[in-house]
């Protein structure tokens, strides 16, 4: 499949090194990653109310719990067997092991701190219809693009830690609903992302060999950005404007 035109960066600048591709990479970051959406500005400031947080923080559960679907998928991409292994840890990050707590268990912490039923956030019944089209859609990529950029829609984790530290900070600050023990889910992500983005970007300015390649790393990062963006776009239509779609999640009256 050729790269989509929708996601193009402009093809009058070919990137001729790695060090350009970084460059571009980094811009596009600055530019579009979702640390820039409305939606973060109104959780991150205090501005939300409890329903509109469990409204979050559910939807973002599907994100969540998709993510090691997302990388079985990816590593199912590559017959280089140190690919795989180092691309298998981030399964256990999320999933854990038997006897240790992944990341999907630290965010089903958040969610019941926030009083939501477990059932019913694991069900994703009451998630947005915008959410999982655009998780689905980041499977779906990283199952039918190329292996390079499978690996480069990871690179918005690049972007992650500055974020995490923000939210972090800003909701222990604003919310009396929200404590430290609800919140260990970014704590460790902090240690996490900067490990997978640090390999993913290696691994990008390694093989990615030729202008046209670049752009593609570049198209598959705007990708990203765009499934992360529409996921608050869909939360903000839904829940700061009130128009929730039918079957979706309505928080309890105030
Ligand atoms: O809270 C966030 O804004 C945020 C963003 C992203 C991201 O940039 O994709 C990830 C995460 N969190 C995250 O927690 C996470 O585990 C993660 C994995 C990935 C990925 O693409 O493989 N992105 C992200």
């Amino acid at each position: 499949m050729t790269a989509m035109t929708a996601f193009s960066v402009a093809t009058d600048a070919p990137l001729n090194s790695a060090e350009e591709l970084e460059t571009q990479l980094r811009h596009i970051g600055a530019t579009r990653y979702h640390s820039l959406h409305p939606f973060h500005k109104l959780l991150h400031g205090g501005k939300l109310d409890k329903g509109q947080v469990q409204a979050w923080a559910l939807n973002r559960y599907y994100y969540q719990s998709s993510i090691p679907i997302k990388d079985a998928v990816v590593l199912s991409r590559f017959r280089d067997r140190n690919i795989r292994l180092e691309w298998r840890h981030r399964i256990e990050d999320h999933d854990g092991n038997f006897d240790t707590e992944g990341g999907i268990e630290r965010w089903i912490k958040l969610t019941e701190g926030l009083g939501l039923d477990t059932d019913y956030v694991e069900s994703a019944e009451g998630i947005l219809p915008a959410t999982r089209f655009a998780v689905d859609a980041y499977v779906h990529f990283v199952r039918d693009r190329s292996p390079l950029e499978a690996i480069a829609s990871s690179l918005t984790e690049l972007f992650a830690p500055n974020l995490h530290e923000e939210r972090i900070s800003g909701m222990l600050k604003h919310y009396d609903f929200i404590n430290p023990n609800v919140m260990t889910y970014f704590q460790r992500r902090l240690e996490q992302a900067p490990r997978d983005a640090n390999f993913a970007l290696a691994y990008v300015k390694d093989h990615a060999r030729t202008p046209e390649q670049r752009a593609l790393v570049c198209n598959a990062l705007i990708f990203k950005t765009n499934v992360l963006w529409v996921q608050l776009d869909a939360l903000y239509h839904a829940y700061v404007e009130g128009n929730v779609p039918p079957g979706a999640f309505v928080p309890e009256a105030k």
